[in-house]
């Protein structure tokens, strides 16, 4: 029997509310231990929570799952306390003397869930994309692959090739003279249409990540570019010192903001120049790696002719003159906000054009199985290679692909429908 585990739902600290999370087969004892009556499932209750040394500890509304209909499959019991940091620290120690229940461990109410089949592993995945979601489009994106829309991909893949295997296999069981009609066009097209869409979510997958972990915008130049200024402007805040000394800044500074609904990460560097300042020199070396590993480079200058470092440029990157308000030209000025609109409109522009690639694989173990499954089909592709191995290698392909959603059993669900699939249609 699973041990009854708990845990505040909702963040720490003074709030309006905080829910207390119960979960498992000793769930409603817990609650009758702390002087409430169980409610009708899925409805609430009004209940005074008290303990023997305590007293009092709150007037709570509860609510109660049963077991197969709850968020983990379990019992589960749920206390909506006043937000109060004393009351949430007498409810858990209330909670932990009854000897009933432990705390959960991070994420242990999710992986019930999954261990329950109540979610599959990109459910999991998209459930913790949602509550790290910060931006519209990542939590658009977390939600669709929350709502299954990566395990049907995968399903329909599934389901091609186990359709392409089970051609081939018939045609093993058949003697030479009554083979039945030819089979290879169907299952060459099956298997390339879907090592196509496999490559296609492969390719995706560097844009997807860019999308949950933020879009990094390098800014770079010179010491006393303006660096440090734009940063702080772009970001609204005073994250960085700026002062009219060359080589102010030494450490990487990085700053979150929200352009169109996507997650750019801002990076301030140490101005790019050779130096006897050890400190200062260890900075350079950091901002010229951390700029190459950048998803776009920024390149500041405030003279007319600009030397850019063209070794750390792409095509993509931005040239852009600073300090307009006292040198002219066109540009932008930390002082005035000038060209700063426009600016972040460039950076918007670009970081869409990335983020519009990405497919819902984000996660490194997926596209290892995307890139494996695509390995194995490959191998189907050799020239006269018998049935039985390119059989094998779809098997493969699939239980690769069975990686990603975490079905274990892979070998039950081939078997049950290869059983029930009718040849050659
Ligand atoms: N108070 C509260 N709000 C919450 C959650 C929670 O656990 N508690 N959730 C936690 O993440 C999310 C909702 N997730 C849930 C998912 C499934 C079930 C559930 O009981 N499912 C049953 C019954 C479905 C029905 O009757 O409509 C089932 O699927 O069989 C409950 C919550 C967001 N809001
Ligand atoms: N007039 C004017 N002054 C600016 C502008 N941007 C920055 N400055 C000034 O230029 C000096 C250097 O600015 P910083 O933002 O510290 O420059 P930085 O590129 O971060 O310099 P390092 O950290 O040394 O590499 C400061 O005195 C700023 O006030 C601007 O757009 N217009
Ligand atoms: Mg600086």
């Amino acid at each position: 029997m699973e041990e009854t585990i708990f845990a505040l739902a909702t963040a720490r600290g003074k709030a309006g509310l905080a829910v207390i999370r119960i979960s498992g087969p000793n769930a409603v004892p817990v609650l009758s231990a702390l002087g409430g009556k169980v409610p009708a499932p899925r409805s609430s209750r009004l209940c005074v929570l008290r303990d023997g040394t305590r007293g009092v500890l709150d007037h709570a509304l509860v609510l109660y799952f049963a077991e197969g209909a709850s968020f983990t499959d379990e019992d589960v019991v749920e206390l909506h306390l006043h937000g109060s940091i004393a009351i949430v620290q007498a409810v858990i120690a209330a909670i932990l003397d009854t000897g009933l229940a432990r705390m959960a461990g991070p994420g242990e109410f999710t992986r019930r869930a999954l261990m329950n089949e109540r979610l599959d592993l990109t459910q999991v995945q998209g459930l913790s994309d949602m509550i790290d979601a910060e931006t519209e489009v990542q939590r658009r994106h977390a939600l669709r692959v929350f709502g299954g829309e990566m395990s049907e991909q995968v399903a329909e893949w599934r389901v091609k090739l186990i359709r392409a295997a089970a051609l081939l296999e018939a045609t093993i069981d058949f003697a030479e003279e009554d083979t039945p009609e030819d089979v290879e066009p169907e299952v060459r097209a099956l298997l390339e249409n879907v090592i196509g869409d496999l490559r296609r979510a492969s390719k995706g997958f560097g844009a997807a990540r860019t999308l949950r972990d933020g879009f990094e915008v390098a800014l770079i130049g010179a010491p006393n570019a303006g660096k440090s200024s734009l940063l702080n402007r772009l970001t609204g805040s005073d994250a960085a010192i700026v002062s009219k000394v060359a080589g102010t800044t030494r450490d990487i500074i990085e700053v979150r903001m929200n352009i169109d609904g996507m997650l750019i990460l801002i990076l301030d560097t140490a101005g790019l120049r050779h130096t006897e300042d050890e400190v200062e020199s260890i900075g350079v070396t950091r901002a010229r790696a951390r700029a190459k590993d950048a998803d776009l480079r920024i390149f500041l200058h405030e003279e007319e002719v600009p030397e850019p470092p063209f070794d750390l440029l792409t095509e993509e990157d931005l040239i852009v003159r600073t300090k307009v308000d006292v040198r002219g030209g066109s540009g932008i000025s930390n002082v005035t906000g000038e060209g700063i609109e426009e600016l972040v409109e460039k950076i918007g522009a670009v970081a869409e054009r990335r983020v519009d690639a990405a497919s819902l694989f984000s996660r490194e173990r997926d596209r290892a199985s995307l890139e494996n499954a695509v390995l194995s089909l490959e191998e189907t592709r050799l020239m006269d290679l018998p049935v039985e191995v390119q059989v094998a290698s779809i098997r493969n392909a699939v239980m690769h692909l069975a990686d990603i959603i975490g079905a274990f059993d892979v070998e039950f669900v081939l078997d049950d429908i290869f059983r029930s699939f009718c040849i050659g249609k």
